[in-house]
Order: structure tokens, then C-alpha cells, then sequence
């Protein structure tokens, strides 16, 4: 057999995505094909999910970049086939198994169509379909799977998440950021945009030493615009998701994934080094409680300087003596030394990123007011001072009153750096938390996630399955006593139907060989596959195909233009979610999206269902 794609295609990311990577059943069924000379026979799979995550109505599919790369340089080694032959289930297994079939096979007569990475995905609707002779297109199942269930599970958790943070539900509008009992000064209160808090966002400092400009930059207040009813309009500037959940994760490879695929879901920045490098992800970091413990006393930063970069000169200046007399000038004097000096230190180190932890001691009476000391003696010698984290205790109040204290001080000292000040969240968050802080009202602006991102806790699975719906053109079907998991027999086309408000409004899936697909402008009756009562017309003003071909093994394998960027297909994702009908996107019973089956395809359904099954006889 022929190779099936330009051996340059690039390797799986992780080097144990190969044939082996798969269940052992899959090796077996395979043998018993070939021993029955079946393997040969034309197969047409569908991998799809039956419910979606975490109580939501969509599901973003993500992981194809990889299964193309899986398919490309799908060919087992040497050792594998060794392995195979030696494992006591096949050693019966005879050899021209092993070294006629195995050894040659690839994914030159592989067929796959999938959506576009990125996609809002629904219920039955196939993420990826497979043409293949019934052995290959049977051996691939497992790796497909497990190269599809997580990247797309982190990634719709991530964009659940980007969406709560953001506060992007229509009908909590109203309640988000809600104003506090008491406003700050009202000379300085000049963010324009209607909160009593007001007065951030408007900047547009650039990135700090910790971070790239997408972590620290400050974008000017948006309102979200959806397709439908205007512009939701809050009060602050929008807070960003920041991935740090490595430490967390389920291994490296759970980690290096999590990076990745929460990008597209719309995270802005990761922790993790390695996904920054390999797939040029921005990354972004601040500090830990060790190294504030790790300083006891302002005797380590005798001597801390840092180049004065406003008011002509430009010598070395000494931070201690300026802290200190700032801390006389406030009546601070009692804050932790030794936390003061660890400020000192990451200024002097970092005087352009300075983003300081501010929870080790004592949040409000020694941790906040240590910033503003030193951040003040950076602003003195000019360099912006970028904000804080807090990582314990009630973040909706202590982001709140850290929010005033800053005007506070902006106020009194005069200076508008406090306005464009950073404040970092982070602790255990999770999608409930994020609401549940836009109903309290905060003042966080940057939320760094891990724990409950990557280990995708409220559903650590997406049940993506992978079924065989045809086999030589003859449509095949699973019974089972579970309505919900009854095959929808044969090959489809999935379209997706636009409404008049420009959002999606039902998936259809129609079968290939029918006569009337659905056109913009026609009248198209959808049908729920399972109960003919419920169905709609549907008068559409936009037709979507929703599958492509991408990969084709008789023709060089992928089909390189249909493979994207992870930030086109960060774009992609925020394209869907801002134009998708709102009640979709509540948290609490979302509003379901419908996917119907053509009148001719329900038919056929129904009629292979009765005929496959057999008349019980009850005495
Ligand atoms: N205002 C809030 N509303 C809802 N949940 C919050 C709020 N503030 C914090 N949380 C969450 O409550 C939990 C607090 O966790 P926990 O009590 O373990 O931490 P802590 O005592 O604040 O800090 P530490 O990590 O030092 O123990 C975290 O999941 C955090 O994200
Ligand atoms: O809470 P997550 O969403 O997983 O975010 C990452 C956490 O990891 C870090 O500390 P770590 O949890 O290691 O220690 P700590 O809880 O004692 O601060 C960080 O301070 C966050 O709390
Ligand atoms: O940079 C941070 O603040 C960070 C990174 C990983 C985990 N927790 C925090
Ligand atoms: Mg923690």
C-alpha cells in the first residue's frame, strides 16, 4: 500500500499517539475481519456525542488537528508488531496477519469528513465521519476518541468559563457588577462608563516582564454585541481567564492539552512554558506564597535599586529608602516586613511587571497596603505598577475593597495608575463561582483558573462514541432499550440552519442519497429522529454544510487547507458564542438546540428499526 499522506506532515504532538495507543478489542475485531475476509468491505462510521457537558447546550469540538496528524503517520512499527504477535490473546493469531496485513496498513484508503475545529457541536450530529475499508476504519476508533473527548470537553469548559467571567447572559444583564454602597471620588471617577466604581479600563499600557501584552494590556471598555437586542452593557471592563492548571492536571499530557485547547476556547494566557513554546501560546505569571515567606526581614533589600526612568537622569535608585518613607507618609507601619521586602525585591527585579500576591499575611491590613507602597515608589521613578492577585478569602469583597482603596489612593497621591490596575483572582474557581461573583459584584479583572479547568470536575468525560452506521452502501443500525441510544442508520449530510436573527437555529441531518436537501428561502419540515410529533418548518435564511473533507488517503492523506490556526479557531469559537440565540448560554437550564432528521430519513429510521427487531411472544 502506498504511503497515505507526505511523510512532512508533522507527527502527533505527543509521541504515544500511534496505532498502539488503542484497545486491545480493537486488534482482535480486526483479526477476525481479516480472517473472515471482511476487512476489506467499505465501512462508514460516525463519531458523535448523545448528551452535552456540564448541563449546557453545546459543545465545542476541538482535537481534529491532532487525529490528522494520527491519521497521516498512522503505521505500526516493528516492535509493535512483535508486540502483537508475542501478547498470549493473538499469539495464535496466523502470521501473514501480522506480516502481510498489520505491517503494511495505513490510512491510504481512509476517507474523513469532520466539522471545522472550533465548531458549536450538538447531540448526534457527527464530529467526524469515517469512510474506510471495515478493518482500518474499525483499528482507528479508540485513538480517534480519545483524541477528540478531552480537547473538546476543556475546550467547551474553558469557553463556559471565558463566557461566566464575562457575564455574557442575556437575562443577568442587570445584576452583574452591581454598584457598591459607596463610590469613589468623584474628580477622579473617569472611566466613562456608568458603574459607581467606574474608571477602569480606557488604557492601553503594554505587556509587563511577567507577561505578553494580552495578560496586562488594558482594553478599553466593550460592550458584548450579540446578533439580537443590543449591546450588553457592564459596568467595568471585562475580566480575562489565565490557564494555570498544570500542576493540576491529569498528567503532562492532560496539562500540555489543557494549554492548548482552552486557548481556543478562549482563555488568554497559560501558565504552562511548553505550550507557550511549542504552539506559541501568549503566557503570563505572577508569583507564589514561598517567595513572600522566603524574605524575613528589609535587611535582604538594602541596596535593591532599580534605573530611574523619568526626570532626566537616569541613575540606580535605591527602593527601600523611598518604601520607607511612604510607609511613614501612610501611617502603614505596621504592615509585614518581611512581605515589604519581598515586594522590594520583585520590584527591583521587575519593575516593569510588578504584579504582587497579596494574600500571604493579611490581605487588606498588610498585603495590599505593601503594594501601594512600592508601587508608588515605581510610579515615582516611572515605571507602571501592574496590579495584584489574591488567592484566598472572599474575592468579591476583597477585589471590592482593594478597587477603593486604590481610588483612595489615586486621590490622594495623584496618580492614575491606580485606574488601570490589575486585579487578579484566583483559589479553586469554578464556572458557579464566576456567576456567583458577577451576582455579588467585584472588581476583578483577570481570573487565573486551574484545578476545575483542566480536571473539567463538574464532567471529567464528554462521551463521544464511535458507530458503525453503514457497511458496503447498505445502512446499518444499533437497537438498544435506550431510546436516546438508538443509531441513526446510514450516511448523512448535517446542515445547519440560520434564522432571521442571524443566529443558528436547528442541525439537520438528511440522508445522502435524498433528493430534497435544504436550500435558504425553501420551507423544510425537521423532524426530532425519535417523536414525529415534534417537529418545525423551517424557512432558512443561511445554509450551512457542516462537514468537510479533510482528510483523503488516496490523495495525499490531509487536505492541508482545511486544517486552521489555534487563534482562527479562537476567532471561530467567539464568532459562534457572540451569535448564538442567548438562552443557549444561560447557566442555569439553558435552552436546548434542536437537531431533526429529514422526513425521509425519520422514515427510514423507524422503518429498519421495526424490521430489525423481532416480534416478542408473550404467553
Ligand atoms: N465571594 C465569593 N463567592 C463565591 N465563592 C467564593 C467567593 N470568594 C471566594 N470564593 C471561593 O470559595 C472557595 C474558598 O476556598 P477555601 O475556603 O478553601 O479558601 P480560603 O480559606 O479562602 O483560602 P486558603 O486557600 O488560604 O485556604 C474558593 O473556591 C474560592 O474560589
Ligand atoms: O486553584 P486553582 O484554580 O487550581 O489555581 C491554581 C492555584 O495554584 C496555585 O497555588 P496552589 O493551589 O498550588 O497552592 P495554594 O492553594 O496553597 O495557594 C495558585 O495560587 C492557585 O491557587
Ligand atoms: O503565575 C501564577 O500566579 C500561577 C501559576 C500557576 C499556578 N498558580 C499561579
Ligand atoms: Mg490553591
Amino acid at each position: 500500500m502506498s504511503s497515505a499522506a507526505p511523510s512532512s506532515f508533522p507527527a502527533p504532538t505527543n509521541n504515544l499517539v500511534s496505532p498502539l495507543l488503542t484497545d486491545l478489542y480493537q486488534i482482535t475485531m480486526a483479526y477476525a475481519y481479516w480472517k473472515t475476509n471482511q476487512h476489506r468491505r467499505i465501512a462508514h462510521f460516525e463519531l458523535f456525542f448523545r448528551k452535552n457537558p456540564f448541563g449546557g447546550s453545546y459543545t465545542l469540538f476541538a482535537g481534529l488537528d491532532e487525529v490528522l496528524k494520527f491519521l497521516a503517520n498512522f503505521r505500526f512499527s516493528d516492535s509493535d508488531i512483535d508486540y502483537l504477535r508475542n501478547t498470549p490473546q493473538l499469539s495464535h493469531c496466523e502470521d501473514a496477519f501480522f506480516d502481510d496485513y498489520l505491517s503494511n496498513l495505513d490510512c491510504s484508503e481512509v476517507i474523513v469528513h469532520s466539522l471545522k475545529e472550533g465548531s458549536m457541536a450538538f447531540p448526534r450530529v457527527p464530529l467526524i465521519t469515517v469512510t474506510a475499508p471495515l478493518g482500518i476504519g474499525n483499528l482507528i476508533e479508540t485513538t480517534l476518541l480519545t483524541l477528540v473527548n478531552y480537547p473538546s470537553l476543556v475546550a467547551t469548559n474553558a469557553c463556559r468559563m471565558v463566557v461566566a467571567a464575562r457575564g455574557q447572559f442575556w437575562e443577568e444583564t442587570a445584576g452583574a457588577n452591581p454598584p457598591r454602597a459607596y463610590s469613589p471620588p468623584s474628580k477622579l471617577n473617569r472611566g466613562g462608563g456608568g458603574g459607581m466604581i467606574g474608571g477602569r479600563g480606557g488604557g492601553t499600557s503594554s505587556g509587563g516582564v511577567l507577561g505578553d501584552s494580552l495578560y496586562f494590556s488594558k482594553t478599553p471598555r466593550k460592550s458584548i454585541q450579540l446578533a439580537e437586542g443590543g449591546p450588553l452593557d457592564f459596568s467595568r471592563k471585562k475580566p480575562r481567564c489565565v490557564e494555570f492548571g498544570l500542576r493540576r492536571a491529569q498528567g503532562p499530557d492532560g496539562g500540555f492539552s489543557a494549554s492548548k485547547y482552552s486557548h481556543i476556547g478562549g482563555f488568554h494566557a497559560t501558565s504552562n512554558l511548553l505550550a507557550g513554546k511549542i504552539l506559541n501560546l501568549p503566557i503570563a505569571g505572577t508569583h507564589a506564597h514561598s517567595f513572600v515567606q522566603s524574605f524575613t526581614s528589609l535587611d535582604s533589600v538594602v541596596g535593591a535599586s532599580v534605573k530611574r526612568k523619568k526626570g532626566g537622569s537616569d541613575d540606580m535608585v535605591e527602593l527601600l529608602p523611598m518604601a520607607l518613607q511612604y510607609r511613614q507618609e501612610t501611617g502603614w507601619t505596621d504592615t509585614n516586613d518581611g512581605e515589604l521586602a519581598a515586594f522590594i525585591g520583585y520590584a527591583s527585579s521587575f519593575p516593569d511587571g510588578f504584579l504582587c500576591l497579596i494574600d500571604t499575611y493579611d490581605t487588606l491590613q498588610s498585603g495590599l497596603r505593601n503594594f501601594i507602597i512600592v508601587s508608588l515608589v515605581l510610579d515615582d521613578l516611572g515605571y507602571t505598577p501592574r496590579g495584584i492577585r489574591l488567592d484566598s478569602g472572599d474575592l468579591s469583597y476583597l477585589s471590592l475593597e482593594c478597587e477603593f482603596v486604590f481610588h483612595q489612593m489615586a486621590d490622594r497621591f495623584d496618580r492614575s495608575f491606580f485606574f488601570d490596575l490589575d486585579i487578579v483572582a484566583s483559589n479553586d474557581i469554578n464556572e458557579s463561582i464566576l456567576h456567583s461573583l458577577n451576582k455579588q459584584g467585584h472588581a476583578i479583572t483577570m481570573f487565573g483558573i486551574g484545578t476545575n479547568l483542566v480536571t473539567c470536575e463538574s464532567q471529567p468525560a464528554l462521551g463521544c462514541v464511535y458507530k458503525l452506521v453503514e457497511v458496503d452502501g447498505k445502512p446499518r443500525i444499533k437497537l438498544s432499550n435506550d431510546m436516546e441510544k438508538v443509531l441513526i442508520p446510514g450516511r448523512k449530510v448535517a446542515y445547519r440552519l440560520f434564522g432571521e436573527a442571524g443566529w443558528p437555529l436547528i442541525d439537520l441531518l438528511v440522508g445522502v442519497n435524498e433528493a430534497d436537501q435544504p436550500s435558504v428561502g425553501e420551507r423544510t419540515l425537521c423532524i426530532h429522529p425519535f417523536m414525529e410529533q415534534k417537529r418545525v418548518a423551517v424557512v432558512p435564511t443561511r445554509v450551512v454544510k457542516l462537514h468537510r473533507l479533510v482528510f483523503d488517503g488516496k490523495n495525499g492523506g490531509v487536505v492541508l487547507d482545511k486544517v486552521s490556526s489555534l487563534d482562527d479557531t479562537r476567532q471561530f469559537v467567539k464568532d459562534q458564542i457572540n451569535h448564538t440565540r442567548p438562552d443557549m448560554l444561560r447557566y442555569v437550564n439553558p435552552g436546548e438546540y434542536k437537531v431533526s432528521v429529514s422526513e425521509q430519513t425519520f422514515r427510514f429510521l423507524h422503518n429498519l428499526w421495526q424490521s430489525e427487531t423481532p416480534v416478542r411472544e408473550l404467553r
